[in-house]
């Protein structure tokens, strides 16, 4: 169906709801976080602890990529979701403690119910490019 400008100057995508890029920064900083405290899952990003440039560098990517995801600019420059994961050993457990640490940290940083369940409905689309890759 086209777009008439009326529905355009309307619609808020979920990049905005987000917060913009500025929300979407405080949303992976709390995930990544929690996900070093996550004893499902820590193991994994401990390792990064002691390589700043490193966490920046896949925080950046982690940003672009839920930028571009949720109708905002920007382009994703890292690896597909298969790629970045392969190897891990992430099964479902593993991948609903880090959708978790997502949606706690929004809950705590006060996004609505409903960008929560959005941000998870998405999040449920790529479990079968993370899992069992
Ligand atoms: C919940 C869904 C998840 C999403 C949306 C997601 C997203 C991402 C993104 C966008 C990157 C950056 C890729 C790059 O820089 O090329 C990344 C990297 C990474 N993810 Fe995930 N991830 C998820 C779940 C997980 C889980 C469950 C684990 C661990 C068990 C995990 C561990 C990692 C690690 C360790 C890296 C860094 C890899 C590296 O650059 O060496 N992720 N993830």
């Amino acid at each position: 169906m086209p777009h008439s400008l009326a529905q355009d100057l309307w619609t808020v995508t979920l990049y905005e709801r987000l917060g913009g890029a500025a929300g979407i920064r405080r949303i992976v900083d709390g995930a990544v976080a929690a996900h070093m405290d996550n004893p499902l899952i820590g193991h994994r990003f401990q390792p990064y602890a002691d390589r700043p440039e490193r966490v920046e560098e896949i925080k950046q990517h982690t940003c672009d990529f839920f930028a571009v995801g949720s109708g905002g600019p920007g382009t994703y420059t890292g690896r597909s979701m298969t790629e970045a994961h392969r190897g891990m050993k992430i099964d479902d457990a593993k991948y609903d403690g880090a959708a978790d640490d997502i949606l706690k940290t929004m809950k705590a940083l006060n996004y609505d119910a409903d960008t929560r369940a959005e941000v998870g409905a998405i999040l449920d689309t790529l479990k079968p490019e993370i899992t069992h890759v």
